[in-house]
């Protein structure tokens, strides 16, 4: 049997030499504020009162499409505390916002993949990133941290590149405002079976994608200062929407490729399935991807493989054969090079070419999200190292035997038509601090700390 712990010790060795020597990542497009309010029942049933209980509750039986009044919000929100599953929705109506602002928050957090990303890789890796933040407003600048994180500044037709605290930006803050409630959280006759959130998204940027002049107009300029390139928020696009967006990120596409830097797409779930189709229409520009188990099974809907599509929800741990036929499928069909999926308890990458460092940039990865799981926040690149101590997923066994009898995986690698297959047992905490932003954690540190051992 393979010696885990010692591959993840020298991951992470190699990791923290290496990781600081990439020179620049380009994050797009999407970072917002996330505004995290703690229900309390007495308040909740209060609103609801004051806002007419009898129009409340239709809501809480049937979502809106959209929010444009309290009553609908304050439905939204017993509609999910009712049924024990998150929601989000876009608030349309200014006075809403103005009324969710007024209820207030308990904590502000960095959102949006982008934002996520530059705070982990520039504020903690010390890799300079490059990042469109859709709209700068102070308080939106405030949640960066120190550390080599720009935004592009155009001053007399000139690039400069600014911290987003000194660009000094007043522009609007979007806000996804974030109402969570505990297991059994009681609102009059209704009790919630289990603790989850529903998100209001006072956000009219990143909704829909919406690319800064900056970006449009200087990019080449911009890249010059990058080695890599991550690209998310595609999931909020919907049929309505997608045009504009969908052709700047073929431009940018364009640019990147031609100067032949490695551009990631973080895919996330996209609800609206001609969008995923326009998304796998373009994927072979991207040099790789990174998914979970639904949204590959999601993919593999879409492209017609209906049965694989179930198969990758059927179990738990999820089938690893049949996640390698799903990354098969999808390499054959786009030509993207890399592909990684990570679920609860293992990471797969599927790349065009071979190397022990595909696996060890995967281990180093999860040692960034067992970090990130333990303490809710990674302060520095050392500090990962401590994570070693999270003890390997048992049930990852079952999936290794299992790719070993299939494939004859040695030491996390195979060989598999043409392809190289990459496995990793995960390090699972059982009592997670947090797990907000973990897929991006992994997917960004696995991406960036694999580039990182070729340099
Ligand atoms: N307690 C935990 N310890 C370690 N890793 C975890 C834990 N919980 C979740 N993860 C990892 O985080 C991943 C979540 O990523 P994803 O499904 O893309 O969600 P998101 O992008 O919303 O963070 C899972 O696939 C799993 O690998
Ligand atoms: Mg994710």
């Amino acid at each position: 049997m393979v010696e885990w712990e010692s591959l993840y010790g020298n991951a992470i060795e190699k990791a923290i030499k290496s990781v600081p020597k990439v020179k620049g990542v380009l994050l797009g497009y999407n970072t917002n504020i996330d505004a995290i309010k703690y229900l309390d029942s007495r308040d909740l049933e209060e609103r609801i009162e004051r806002a007419g209980k009898e129009e409340v509750l239709r809501y809480s039986e049937k979502l809106p499409e959209k929010i444009s009044s309290i009553q609908q919000l304050l439905g939204s929100i017993l509609w999910s505390v009712r049924r024990g599953k998150a929601a989000e929705l876009f608030v349309e109506s200014c006075p809403v916002r103005f009324y969710m602002k007024r209820w207030g928050w308990d904590e502000l957090r960095m959102g949006g993949q982008v934002g996520i990303m530059a705070n982990l890789l520039g504020g903690v890796y010390g890799v300079p990133v490059i990042a469109h933040v859709p709209q700068i407003s102070r308080l939106q600048a405030s949640l960066f941290l120190d550390g080599p994180i720009y935004v592009p500044k155009v001053e007399d037709g000139k690039v400069k590149l600014v911290h987003p605290r000194e660009f000094q930006g007043d522009e609007e803050s979007c806000i996804h405002f974030i109402y969570e409630f505990p297991k059994g959280f009681k609102v009059f006759e209704f009790e919630a079976p289990r603790e989850n959130r529903f998100i209001g998204a006072a956000d009219d940027y990143n909704t829909n994608l919406f690319v800064r002049d900056e970006f449009k107009e200087t990019f080449g300029e911009i890249v010059k200062n990058v080695q890599l390139a991550i690209i998310s928020g595609l999931q909020a696009l919907t049929k309505e929407t997608y045009r504009e967006p969908m052709e700047i990120i073929k431009a940018h596409l364009e640019v990147l490729n031609e100067k032949g830097i490695p551009v990631h797409l973080e895919f996330a779930f996209t609800p609206d399935e001609f969008v995923r189709k326009e998304i796998l229409k373009i994927l072979g520009e991207f040099y790789s991807v990174g998914l979970n188990e639904v949204e590959l099974s999601s993919i593999m809907e879409v492209m017609g493989e209906r049965k694989l599509a179930e198969k990758l929800l059927a179990n738990d741990p999820v089938d690893p054969i049949a996640v390698t036929e799903a990354m098969l499928k999808l390499a054959k069909e786009t030509g993207v090079k890399r592909i990684h999926f990570h679920t609860y308890g293992y990471y797969l990458a599927l790349t065009e070419y071979k190397g022990e460092h595909v696996r060890d940039a995967l281990l180093f990865a999860a040692l960034a999200a067992a970090a990130k799981a333990m303490k809710g926040n990674i302060t520095s690149l050392e500090e990962i190292r401590e994570a070693l101590s999270v003890p390997v997923n048992e049930k990852a066994k079952q999936i290794e035997e299992a790719l070993i009898k299939e494939y004859g995986l040695e030491n996390g690698i195979a060989e598999v038509e043409g392809y190289q297959l990459a496995f990793v047992p995960t390090k699972i905490v059982a009592k997670p601090k947090s797990t907000v932003g973990i897929g991006d954690t992994i997917s960004s540190s696995a991406f960036v700390g694999e580039f990182s051992f070729t340099l």
